[in-house]
């Protein structure tokens, strides 16, 4: 059955917004404000916010690493000036990221209403569950992303704004709809989902140069077994949900060979921040100590029959491993 068919066989019911049980009484606030604030979370809801502040959190590292690089004067003489940027503009930086990740994942989430309704993980979102109307979602997402790059290409500099402008056109016009087309969206949606470090960096800098590259090629390496460990214990679901990922097209032992594949460039990337002259060896120890043990999961991941309690442990050691590796190389010594 084709994702438009069973779309189609989803109860057809008219946007009326549902009522939550909560909403019966029973609370400090007065009842007629109660659909407000529901309203209003669900908006909140739109912009996925426990990646968007892993997103930013990422962004920041960029910008910490960026400005020790410059003070340190490994970005030339005249580089040790350009270090002191104001903090007005640091601000308008992560508040410009925040924009434009809560906008593409708003535009995302309008443009998955019909997929998301066929999955277990996301059909509880406000628009699969009618508490929100695509409508409204669009031009939320319509306004935090216009608002998000002026902010960043106005309020903190043009590299900037338009790395985030190709992010966000990448991530709601390429790799969104690809999601239902080929297992290729994966690497073409980490290219979106790796610029936000990059663009902690150059609203330091100014300008993309090897550090800010390798912070952009690590984080574009960390997503592919991130999101090949998901689609492995979710494959049921992106089968129901009509969307492309490996296990479904190649099966389940190619995508734990590619997780390894992947695992293998990730910590040879993770090392190179060292001779760069962005980190010491207090970093050069953790990226090894967390690289290998995050790649000793992968390997374990090859022998006959792992499962899926496997694969949720690779993503949430994919968790760990990048909070760690952040926090490493931003104590940088
Ligand atoms: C191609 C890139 C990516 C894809 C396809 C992807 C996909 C997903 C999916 C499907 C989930 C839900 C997993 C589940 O609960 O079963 C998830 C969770 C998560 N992802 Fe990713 N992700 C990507 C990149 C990123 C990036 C760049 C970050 C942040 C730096 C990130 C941070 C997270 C976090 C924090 C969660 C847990 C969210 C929660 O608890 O709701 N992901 N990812
Ligand atoms: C600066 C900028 C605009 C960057 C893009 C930000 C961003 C959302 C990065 C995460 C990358 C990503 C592909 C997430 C999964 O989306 P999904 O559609 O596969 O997740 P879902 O199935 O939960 O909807």
């Amino acid at each position: 059955m084709s994702v438009e068919q069973a779309a189609e066989r989803a109860p057809v019911v008219p946007y009326v917004r549902q009522a939550e049980p909560s909403e019966g009484g029973g609370c400090a606030v007065p009842s007629s404000a109660r659909p407000l604030l529901k309203g209003a979370a669900d908006l909140v809801s739109l912009t996925k916010p426990r990646i968007t502040r892993m997103v930013a959190a990422t962004m920041l590292g960029g910008m910490w690493v960026a400005s020790r690089y410059l003070r340190a004067g490994l970005g030339g003489e005249a580089a040790i000036e350009r270090a002191a940027v104001p903090p007005a503009q640091l601000a308008l930086a992560l508040l410009g990221t925040v924009l434009v990740v809560s906008g593409a994942n708003a535009l995302n989430m309008y443009i998955e209403r019909d997929t998301d309704l066929l999955m277990e993980r996301t059909r509880s979102r406000p628009l699969p569950a009618r508490r929100l109307s695509p409508e409204l979602a669009l031009w939320f997402g319509i306004a935090l992303s216009a608002a998000s790059i002026p902010v960043l290409f106005i309020g903190v500099n043009a590299t900037t704004g338009v790395l985030a402008a190709v992010a966000l056109l990448s991530y709601v016009l390429v790799y969104t709809p690809l999601k239902r087309r080929t297992t290729l969206s994966l690497p073409i949606g980490a290219i979106p989902g790796a610029i936000p470090p990059l663009l902690g960096w150059t609203s330091v800098t100014g300008q993309i140069d090897a550090p800010g590259f390798l912070l952009f090629a690590v984080m574009f390496l960390w997503q592919i077994p991130h999101f090949l460990a998901i689609s492995l214990f979710r494959q049921d679901e992106y089968q129901r949900a009509g969307l492309k990922v490996l296990p479904l097209e190649k099966g389940d032992l190619t995508t734990r060979r590619h997780i390894v594949g992947y695992l293998a460039l990730l910590v040879v990337s993770s090392v190179l921040f060292v001779p760069l002259g962005v980190a010491g060896p207090v970093y050069l120890g953790a990226a090894v100590l967390l690289g290998g043990a995050f790649f000793g999961l992968g390997v374990y991941g090859l022998r006959a029959g792992t499962g899926a309690r496997w694969a949720r442990q690779v993503f949430f050691a994919s968790m760990v491993y990048l909070v760690l590796l952040f926090a490493a190389l931003m104590i940088g010594a």
